[in-house]
């Protein structure tokens, strides 16, 4: 029986005829015609031939514009037709579609054969869990500021700050690219070199995320070179170099160092409803397929803001097994198709008063992620840390951050500047 991966497209028009655009989609992204071609030739082409496997039109509700109509469509793509990688997949469903009027890839099943060419996170959130020796609790990360134009001192004292209030992980700014001050193998050596130091006082092991960048082709190279240096975890800007770039490093045995994908670029594809691909595959299903162990998105509560629907619709792709739910059109279900889970990371603009958001929407099984949040601690990095653990431990036992807040003067600072958001 043929395999096929499913793609949902919502489609918007004042008057088309959407089963007719259904029926144009699933032929000409596969057989390219159908009705002309001689019965003969049908039956041999039959195998290539997209399916039409469901039209939801949604006409405007009275008082809604015209333009408010539109249908949700969905396509299976006969596996037969492209190679097992993200690229071929992606142009088949989203080619030159995605340049034909308003159209958006609101969701992508992978059928169990595409799948199976895809090992996933190496380590995934379990792996992360275990390197740093914390499974209680959602773990908390740094992210360096300001780092564009320092020496290496700077940036040792900062990443020191930063270890010393508490934090589980530090990701160096994804701007920070290979440069005389601080190359990365320097930069890998003093900041190891601070971690240390840090341990030695707060007991708590650390995972530095250093920024992976350079010409595509060399980047293997620099990962295996960071890692000859000491690295133990890497940032890398997923949609500047592609998914496929993303899977052929997380699945190179020599990279053997947890990978955190950064949503750098994202806004370019995901936040329109009519055009693009929806956040929760690009930032959560394709990511999670192409090995990334920990993924960066906005959440509903910061600085750059998403939706919360669509953040848990992130967060249920990067942790359940929902990759190939629906997947197939005609074919078997394979439950034992599982990739390790991705940790989720909503981030930008956050700070220790939203936390209890952060651990209502996402629970336990997340990464609390903050620059400004803590750096700009009005008591300094180090209480900016603190500060972040104190809420993440209040919100755990259930105590609210402001009675927290009394017997703590690190978070009581925090919410005095940022307030608390419910
Ligand atoms: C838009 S998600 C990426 C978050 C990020 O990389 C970042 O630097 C956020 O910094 P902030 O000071 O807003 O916590």
């Amino acid at each position: 029986m043929s395999a096929y991966c499913l793609a949902t497209y919502r489609c918007f028009d004042e008057k088309a005829d959407f089963h007719k655009k259904a029926t144009g989609i699933a032929v000409g992204l596969t057989v390219g015609s159908w009705t002309e071609l001689p019965e003969a030739q049908k039956a041999q082409m039959e195998k290539h031939l997209g399916k039409v496997v469901a039209v939801e039109v949604h006409e405007p509700a009275p008082g809604q514009p015209p333009s408010e109509r539109y249908a949700d469509i969905q396509i299976a793509y006969p596996d037969v037709n492209f190679s097992r990688d993200i690229p071929a997949l992606l142009v088949t469903v989203f080619g030159k579609l995605s340049m034909d009027g308003k159209i958006k890839l609101i969701d992508l099943n992978f059928s169990p054969g595409f799948m199976a060419g895809f090992a996933g996170p190496k380590f995934g959130m379990q792996g992360v869990r275990d390197l740093l020796g914390v499974h209680d609790r959602p773990l908390l990360m740094s992210i360096f500021k300001s780092v564009v134009g320092y020496e290496l001192p700077a940036l040792r004292e900062q990443f020191y700050l930063q270890a010393a209030g508490g934090v589980d992980l530090i990701k160096d700014d994804e701007i920070l690219f290979e440069n005389p001050l601080t190359p990365l193998e320097k930069r890998i050596e003093v900041c190891l070199e601070a971690a240390e130091q840090a341990t030695k006082e707060t007991g708590q092991k650390l995972l530095y995320a250093v920024n992976l960048t350079g010409p595509t082709f060399q980047l293997a190279e620099q990962a295996k070179k960071a890692i000859r240096a000491g690295a133990n975890a890497l940032l890398f800007n997923v949609l500047a170099y592609g998914f496929d770039v993303l899977q052929a490093l997380s699945a190179d045995p020599e990279i053997n160092i947890p990978i955190m994908a950064h949503p750098a670029m994202a806004g370019a594809t995901y936040p329109s409803p009519h055009y693009g691909i929806s956040a929760s595959v690009l930032l959560g299903k394709l990511m999670r397929l192409a090995g990334a162990d920990l993924v960066l998105f906005p959440s509903p509560y910061g600085s750059v803001v998403m939706p919360r629907e669509e953040n848990l619709a992130i967060k249920q792709v990067l942790l359940t097994n929902d990759l190939h739910r629906d997947y197939a059109y005609g074919a078997a279900s394979d439950t034992d198709l599982k990739l390790a889970a991705s940790f989720p990371v909503p981030s930008a603009g956050i700070h220790p008063g939203l936390v209890p958001l952060i651990l209502r929407d996402f629970g336990g099984d997340v990464v609390v992620n903050a620059g400004g949040g803590i750096h700009g601690h009005p008591l300094g990095t180090i209480a900016g840390g603190q500060a972040f653990r104190q809420a993440i431990d209040a919100t755990l036992q259930g105590i609210t951050l402001r009675d927290y807040a009394n017997n703590h003067p690190e978070l009581k600072a925090a919410i005095d500047t940022w307030g608390i958001k419910e």
